[in-house]
């Protein structure tokens, strides 16, 4: 008996003294409680306040960092890791959808600041129960979509990894000099734009988690499965964008719109004013209730369509260049003087405050 209870005084004791080292009380694996509450304060602290390079144009803060070269155009780097059980499980995503959709959301950020990607670089931590098939069938992910936009695989790391697989792709890009598109361009009076449907991907993920993805879906519900698994990231709206020629604010949707319209509007230090009744609904959410279905679209994420503003008197012109080239683009609100709000026309109610929500790592 006192053998047991001994280790086991023991073991509350030193809980209590990591509690009170921590400043409170809890009873978790790691040393200390983690102690970031908030992603985006924590990437506010890390921000450096001046940089040494002086051909660095745009640092944190953005989809992407751009930096000048002597040539016509301002070169685009980003970085982004998709983790397993955080982005996806063996039963959402398959080895071939993790290398697409890791790819994939990094050439997102690169059409989110106007230009289009190049080169692409790889670092994969690999746990013991990844067989290297998988592996061959992740980077058959990445090159197929590189394929399509020429992107060469330059570099990368390799390690094993004690629990799950991690994966971190980074992806330099291009944009015209002078001509990339950030959030802080926005200006009251401006449209606010987005180029699809939101909410596919967070009915599909919900689809997947519940059922697996070797599960029998219909077609409707494979669409929504598919847009999870297999954003298509976009380049061409964003450069239909930028050949305007204009000013124009763009973010691509990773968190969701709740949360990327926020970042325009905290960034051009505005307000944002979206209309319910003018967000285009996916013919296959149609049927959906239509709190949920607000609430994906609203707040789900990783649809990686691209928001934006333009000015009142350009938006005729960018309508008709986006359908000329067969892509889509909804007007789904205005820009207003503000500092950073972010409001939702209900049809019958007026305006509502949205909260700065979305998937917030270290808060949902
Ligand atoms: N750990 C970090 N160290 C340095 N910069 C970071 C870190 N995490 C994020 N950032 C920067 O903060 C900004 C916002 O990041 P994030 O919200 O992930 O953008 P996105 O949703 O477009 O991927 C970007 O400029 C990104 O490069
Ligand atoms: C298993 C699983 N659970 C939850 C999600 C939902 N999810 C995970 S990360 C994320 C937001 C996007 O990822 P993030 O790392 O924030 O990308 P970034 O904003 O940096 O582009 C969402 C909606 C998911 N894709 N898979
Ligand atoms: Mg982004
Ligand atoms: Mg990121
Ligand atoms: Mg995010």
């Amino acid at each position: 008996m006192i053998s047991m209870i001994l280790p086991l005084t023991f073991l509350i004791l030193e809980r209590m003294r990591l509690g009170l080292l921590c400043g409170h009380l809890t009873l978790r694996n790691s040393e200390c409680d983690l102690m970031i509450h908030d992603e985006f304060d924590w990437i506010n602290k890390i921000k450096p306040k001046s940089h040494y390079q002086s051909h660095l144009l745009e640092g944190i803060g953005d989809d992407a960092s751009v930096y000048k070269t002597d040539a016509s155009y301002d070169e685009i780097i980003c970085v982004d890791t998709l983790v397993e059980d955080v982005h996806f499980k063996k039963t959402t995503l398959s080895p071939f959808d993790i290398g697409h959709k890791a790819l994939a959301v990094n050439i997102s950020d690169v059409a989110a600041m106007g230009g289009w990607p190049v080169f692409y670089l790889v670092s994969v931590a690999i746990p013991s129960d990844w067989s290297e098939e998988e592996m061959e069938e992740l980077y058959k992910g990445m090159s197929s979509l590189a394929e399509g936009y020429k992107m060469d695989l330059i570099g990368g790391d390799t390690v094993s990894t004690t629990d799950k697989l991690v994966i971190s792709v980074t992806v330099t890009g291009r944009v015209e000099a002078g001509k990339r598109l950030l959030r802080k361009n926005a200006l009251p009076g401006d449209i606010v734009f987005v180029t699809g449907s939101l909410g596919k991907s967070a009915a599909g993920l919900a689809l997947l988690l519940k059922r697996s993805r070797n599960a029998h879906f219909t077609a409707r519900e494979k669409r929504l499965t598919i847009a999870h698994q297999r954003p298509r990231p976009k380049v061409e709206e964003a450069r239909v964008i930028n050949s305007l020629n204009t000013r124009g604010a763009l973010n691509d949707i990773s968190d969701g719109i709740g949360s990327e319209a926020h970042e325009i509007a905290e960034a051009s230090n505005v307000s944002i004013e979206l209309d319910e009744s003018s967000l285009p609904i996916a013919q296959e959410l149609q049927s959906v209730d239509t709190a949920k279905r607000l609430e994906w679209m609203l707040f789900g994420g990783e649809d990686f369509e691209l928001v934006g503003t333009v000015r009142e008197n350009d938006w005729e012109l960018l309508s008709e260049a986006m359908k000329k080239e067969g892509l889509s683009l909804y007007k789904i609100g205005t820009v207003k003087e503000g500092r950073g709000e972010v409001w939702l026309k209900k049809e019958k109610n007026g305006l509502v405050r949205l909260n700065k929500k979305g998937y917030n790592h270290f808060k949902s």
